[in-house]
């Protein structure tokens, strides 16, 4: 089976500019790719490339679609090299979508993000860095997220840990009937000892007196190549730790698992490779995942949710697929509108 193959690349401004220790990322691109068969079928993808995290740079991926030419074949779909990992994403998922697609002429089911059909799945919403935090979590409570993220590492430790403290209080003082799950992620901007500091203060929160406030996890304390320390800090603290950067490929995920880590690993599907080899490690090693966006358009992020759905481990996790950081132009249009507007 032949497909016509097309490409078009895209910006889009954050609503909210993200503030991490990789430096503030104000303005997502990527590249919407199109697979048509010989009936007129079609399917969407999107390479969304993340480099800080190890993916390829956009220029990569837009000079690999350049060379692909106007057609091509499961040949080529499924050879994508494994250095291209938005780029076999987006490919790979477009080529499901056309090769399944049960009507002749369909097109992708036009969804918004609330509507998508993973209605089991949970949100975790997106915080400020710093002392916005706990203003920011009351909007989002009452937007429904129950589960949080926020980002650390961006600011000396000692400022950080009093914006922690009046997140807690603000929570504390809240009387909130539920409890909120607080995801901290470092982004591998700690030290040792720092993410020790952080350990024992979130171990403290259990004498404080009906909080409602569970620290979920510590993302990515420590930098990449230090997955030794992280072993030891699982070894050492209570507080569930998940690995980010250090598995964002799958071939990183695959090597982290043999060098021995079973604690959390946050998956971006959009940046992480050919699905059907991240479905079929996830469902075979049965690790303990969240899924986690990378900020694309509805296009990668349908795919991407799918994936989650498939594979949303018992724990349940809330996906890190909240739409807090948006963007510029609110409304999300449908993805054949998207497509045309480039
Ligand atoms: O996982 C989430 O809750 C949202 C996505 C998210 O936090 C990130 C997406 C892409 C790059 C990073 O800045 C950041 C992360 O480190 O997880
Ligand atoms: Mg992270």
């Amino acid at each position: 089976m032949r497909y016509q193959f097309e490409f078009r690349p895209y910006r889009r401004p954050f609503k909210h500019p993200l503030t991490t220790p990789h430096g503030t990322w104000e303005v997502r691109e990527g590249i919407i790719v199109r697979l048509t068969d010989d009936r007129g079928k079609v399917g969407y993808g999107e390479i969304a490339p993340v480099p800080w995290f190890g993916s390829e740079t956009l220029a990569d991926a837009l000079s690999f679609c350049e060379q692909l030419g106007h057609e091509i074949g499961p040949e080529i779909i499924f050879s994508i090299p494994p250095r291209l990992t938005a780029c076999q994403f987006a490919i790979e998922s477009a080529w499901e979508i056309v090769s399944t697609q049960p009507s002749a002429i369909a097109v992708q089911p036009e969804l918004g993000f609330e509507d998508v059909p993973y209605h089991h799945l949970t949100y975790s919403g997106l915080l400020p860095a710093g002392a916005g935090a706990a203003i920011a979590r009351q909007i989002l409570w009452k937007q429904g997220y129950r589960t949080f993220k926020w980002k650390i590492g961006v600011a000396p430790i000692e400022a950080e840990l009093k914006s922690f403290q009046q997140l807690v209080r603000s929570l504390r003082d809240s009387f909130l009937q539920e409890t909120a799950l607080l995801r901290l992620d470092a982004n591998g901007a700690l030290t040792y000892d720092q993410a020790c500091r952080w350990l024992e203060t979130c171990e403290r929160l259990g004498e404080i007196e009906h909080l409602p406030l569970k620290i979920e996890f510590l993302e990515q304390p420590l930098a990449v190549g230090d997955l030794d320390g992280m072993l030891q800090l699982a070894d050492r603290f209570a507080i569930p730790l998940a690995l980010d950067e250090s598995v964002a490929g799958l071939s990183q995920l695959r090597q982290v698992y043999r060098e021995g880590w079973r604690g959390i690993f946050v998956i971006k599907p959009c940046i992480a490779g050919s699905p059907s080899e991240l479905r079929q490690f996830c469902q075979t090693q049965a690790i303990d995942a969240v899924f986690s966006s990378v900020f694309e358009t509805q296009v990668g992020r349908q795919a991407a949710l799918k994936i989650a759905a498939e594979l949303q481990n018992p724990g349940d996790r809330a996906v890190g697929f909240g739409i807090t950081h948006w963007f510029e132009d609110g409304e999300e249009v449908s993805i054949d509108r998207l497509w045309t507007d480039l």
